[in-house]
């Protein structure tokens, strides 16, 4: 699968939401990170089009998706960022319905419901009404109803916002299981969602594609930029206020700030390994 994003425009009242944005993807998971406002929404938006561009085009393999037609629907599996269930709906009736909307025949959606629950551990809660769920549970029927029809592209916008640390783990593993042989598009600004399990990383600001590259290109880019510096409370403050800080910690009276700097930010500070946390504070 191959995905091209090329030179994509919006504008909100004259102000740029996305800015010519390109950028090539294929199979594995992609993720695009960026802060509040990014641009990352408007940008799945007009993917999966929901949104019209003021300029640009977006292709696959090769084809514009303008002149695709229904058919295109046929690639995308969605997941919005405030997914609306029904919450007097069971789960499989909610899948039901969805097979439906989807032009699912009524057995082979049935099949797939019922194998996509299995997967997602969620068998049990077949019968269960949406509401009766829990935040984690409610995100992993929203990606089986992405997943109904099989889709070759996935596309998740903040699909971890509320979910706790156990549950993160897991949906952030059943997305790396879902990338085989797909291309997953996963917006978020929750730098972790991404770390381990993207291939491609998509660093957008302000509308505009910063930088782009593996987690380990990116991070290997700010090779020799980020310090451990130990200091007193009175060096603190004056570190605070002349660096960019990624972390702070307090030991034994002793106070570890993590500096991202280009240069050495003092004579005893200690390169150290950056990180993707890094790398996202770095750019923005
Ligand atoms: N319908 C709209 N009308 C006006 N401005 C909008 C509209 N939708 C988005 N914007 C603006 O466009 C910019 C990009 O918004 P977008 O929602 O795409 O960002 P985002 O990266 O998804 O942010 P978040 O992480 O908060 O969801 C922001 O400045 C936002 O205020």
């Amino acid at each position: 699968m191959k995905v091209m994003f090329s030179n994509i425009s919006k504008q909100y009242k004259g102000k740029y939401a996305l800015k010519d944005f390109s950028a090539k993807l294929e199979n594995g998971v992609c993720g695009i990170l960026g802060a509040n406002g990014a641009g990352k929404t408007t940008l799945i938006n007009i993917f999966v089009g929901i949104l019209k561009s003021d300029n640009g085009h977006v292709y696959i393999n090769d084809k514009d998706t303008k002149s695709m037609g229904k058919h295109f629907l046929s690639h995308i599996g969605y997941l919005p960022q405030y997914p609306q269930f029904y919450k007097n709906f069971e789960v499989i009736d909610f899948l039901r319905y969805m097979c439906v909307l989807k032009d699912i025949p009524k057995k082979q959606g049935e099949k797939r419901a019922k194998e996509l629950l299995e997967v997602v551990n969620l068998s049990d809660a077949c019968n269960k009404k949406i509401g009766a769920l829990s935040g984690g549970m409610r995100q992993r029927v929203g990606i089986v109803q992405a997943m109904l029809n099989d889709p070759n592209i996935l596309i998740l916008d903040e699909p971890t916002a509320g979910l706790d640390p156990q549950e993160r783990i897991r949906f952030r593993n059943l997305i790396a299981q879902f990338s085989e042989n797909r291309i997953v598009l996963l917006a978020t600004h929750i730098v972790s969602d991404i770390e381990y399990i993207a291939n491609q990383v998509l660093l957008l600001k302000e509308g505009r594609l910063m930088k782009q590259g593996s987690p380990q290109v990116l991070i290997d880019g700010l090779k020799e930029k980020v310090w451990m510096v130990t200091a007193t409370n009175e060096k603190m403050v004056e570190t605070l206020q002349q660096y960019k800080i990624s972390n702070m910690m307090r030991d034994h009276g002793k106070i570890h700030i993590r500096v991202i700097h280009e240069e050495k930010p003092d004579a005893h500070a200690v390169n150290v390994q950056a990180n993707l946390e890094d790398v996202f504070l770095y750019y923005f």
